[in-house]
């Protein structure tokens, strides 16, 4: 089967001890928390992409300087040949107040009161690595949305070197 890679954004804002997340009201990931992004359209560049989504999303504004590119997450669904290459950002410096769209519903949650059981099953194994400041690289497959059949992480030194033999 050709796998057909397709490119998408997820960002976190950080503030305090704390990190936005936002309810899902439709469309993939429906009712679970999550940063917040979606795919790159082909006129923008990556960081573009993700500023676009977040401002969408949640209202709030940020600069593409201040994304901190932290991971690099690869999904695949059996039998679905689309692979997800999900390139996860970070940032506590942006402007305005998160405010509900169509699309999300945004909260702030405490470090140690994350919503694991109404998010994807596999944010409970990256997150403690975002949020101890690593940079990692994660492969997960899933069978249907609940269940991982398999995946792996690797932490990494730098991002950059990364996408240099990453392609
Ligand atoms: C499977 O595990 C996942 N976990 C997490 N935490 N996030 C994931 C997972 N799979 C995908 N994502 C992220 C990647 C994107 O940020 C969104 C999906 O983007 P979406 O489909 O909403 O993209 P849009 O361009 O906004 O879609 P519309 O065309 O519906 O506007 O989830």
């Amino acid at each position: 089967m050709t796998i057909l890679k397709k490119v998408y954004t997820l960002v976190f804002l950080r503030k305090d001890n704390k990190i936005l997340l936002g309810l899902k009201k439709r469309g993939f990931g429906v009712n679970k928390w999550n940063g917040f992004g979606g795919k790159v359209e082909p006129n923008e560049t990556i960081l573009e992409a993700a500023a676009r989504e977040l401002k969408e999303e949640s209202c709030v504004d940020v600069k593409t300087s201040e994304l901190q590119n932290i991971a690099h997450l690869e999904f695949t669904f059996e039998g679905d040949p689309t692979m997800m290459d999900v390139r996860v950002f970070s940032a506590n410096v942006f402007q305005g107040e998160p405010k509900e769209t169509e699309e999300m519903i945004p909260k702030w949650f405490e470090l140690n009161a994350i919503p694991y059981n109404d998010m994807w099953p596999d944010d409970n194994i990256w997150f403690p690595l975002m949020l101890s400041g690593k940079l990692f690289y994660g492969i997960f497959n899933f069978k249907g949305f609940n269940t991982i059949l398999n995946y792996n992480i690797q932490e990494l030194e730098s991002m950059e070197a990364f996408y240099k033999i990453h392609k």
